[in-house]
């Protein structure tokens, strides 16, 4: 029984969203929450009725199997058709994967669990064919509520079936963390981030590619047109996340911006060009903080006027809430500026946390979000992407320890 597993945070966006699907900018940044995968090969049973891939998801608490033959006969495939590339989802594949899944009694309140079962199917069967196995997922981030749940649970996964097929490999520990998780070289993150695109292609529609990037690479990056840049942040900035508790799906916004786009066509561009602007001039300040060439109460007033008016343009897309309307309300009682991050529709929201704000404030803060039954979560940001543990990590439960 081959062993491995990975894991992969989960990100904020402190500018850009929706904008970046049409071409702007967007800043990002990932947080310590991970998602965890871990896979069990199983050796090629002699009894190959008996062969079977199972899938454990620990969060909404339930586990799928499907016959190994029965892949092979539904998917028309076996072998792996080759992990060095990433290939996207054909609509005949979707198609026989959507029939896999009718197979199964997926309970009507969580319907929505069937848009990451078939990135799994999809990942697990191009990567690794239709081997035996068992994957176990689990989660420290609430699913559909903007964290980028989706795309941490794309690459964790793809980060595992790559290590597992002999593509990935592990190039060192991590200081202080004792838990056997290593990183993966840049080449194998390329990898990875492209197959987990593939994966989110299929839960969202059409993603611009943020969520999976910063996943993957960690750290704080501007984002554009697929394009890449890594912001040296040498003081990060400090954000408390409420998480409004109002279910979401990411796909069904993205597609409601992109209609009021081919409605108001003019209006719109206008609005992802003053989001364009404003992700620009986030970018500039954090990487002005990191060089010292800004004090950092200036850097928070100018970041908080940033935020603000982004948080006005998401309204103008669209994409606000109720929900998001109460936080920035409480929030701004102490004070203090806050903006949807993610897509939105209920979710999550930012607020941004001066350095002089006393602990005091803060746990006010807190408690009158809470008294709202909204969740708060406070998070370290712009830390480590993807990490693997292969071999010697050791597995128990499910849990890899
Ligand atoms: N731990 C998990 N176990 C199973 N499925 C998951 C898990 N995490 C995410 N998913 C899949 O991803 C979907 C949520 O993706 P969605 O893009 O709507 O929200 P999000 O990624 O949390 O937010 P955003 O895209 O705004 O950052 C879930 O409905 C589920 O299909
Ligand atoms: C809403 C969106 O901009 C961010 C979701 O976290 C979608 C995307 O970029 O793929
Ligand atoms: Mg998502």
């Amino acid at each position: 029984m081959e062993v491995c597993a990975a894991r992969a945070p989960g990100k904020i966006i402190l500018a850009g969203e929706h904008a970046v699907v049409h071409g702007s900018a967007a800043v990002a940044a990932a947080i310590d929450l991970y998602t965890r995968c871990s896979l069990c090969l199983m050796p090629l049973a002699d009894d190959e009725a008996a062969a079977t891939l199972e899938l454990d998801l620990k969060d909404p608490g339930l586990t799928f199997s499907w016959p190994c033959g029965r892949l092979r006969e539904v998917l028309l495939t076996d072998e792996a058709a080759g992990a060095r590339e990433a290939r996207p989802c054909s609509p005949d594949r979707l198609a026989s994967i959507a029939r896999l899944l009718e197979e199964h009694e997926i309970p009507e309140a969580k319907i929505w669990l069937s848009a990451g079962l078939s990135a799994f199917l999809f990942l697990y069967t191009s990567i690794l064919g239709c081997r035996p196995g068992k994957v176990t997922v689990s989660s420290d981030l609430p699913m559909g509520s903007g964290l980028g749940s989706s795309a941490a649970f794309c690459v964790s996964m793809s980060g595992v079936l790559l290590t597992a097929a002999g593509v990935v490999t592990a190039v060192g520990g991590i200081s202080g963390e004792g838990m056997g998780w290593e990183l993966v070289g840049k080449d194998d993150l390329e990898l990875v981030n492209r197959w987990a695109f593939q994966g989110e292609k299929i839960i969202h529609g059409k993603p611009s590619g943020i969520d999976n990037a910063v996943s993957t690479f960690g750290s704080m990056i501007k984002f554009k047109k697929g394009e890449l840049t890594n912001l040296k942040s040498s003081n990060p900035v400090k954000m408390l996340i409420t998480d409004t508790r109002v279910g979401r799906n990411t796909k069904a916004l993205v597609a409601g911006v992109s209609e009021r786009a081919s409605r108001h066509s003019d209006a719109m561009a206008s609005v992802f060009n003053a989001v364009n602007s404003i992700s620009e001039e986030v970018s500039s300040i954090v990487e002005l903080a990191a060089n010292d060439e800004i004090a950092i109460t200036s850097k928070e007033e100018k970041l908080a006027e940033l935020m603000e008016m982004n948080q006005g343009l998401l309204q103008c897309m669209g994409v606000s809430h109720s929900s998001i309307e109460t936080v920035l309300r409480t929030t701004l009682k102490f004070n203090l500026v806050s903006k949807l991050t993610g897509a939105g529709g209920g979710g999550c929201v930012l607020t941004l946390i001066p350095t002089m704000l006393s602990n005091l404030v803060l746990e006010k803060v807190i408690a009158e979000l809470e008294s709202h039954s909204f969740r708060c979560f406070k998070v370290e940001v712009g830390g480590q992407g993807l990490q693997v543990c292969q071999g010697g990590c050791s597995y128990f439960n499910g849990d890899v320890v």
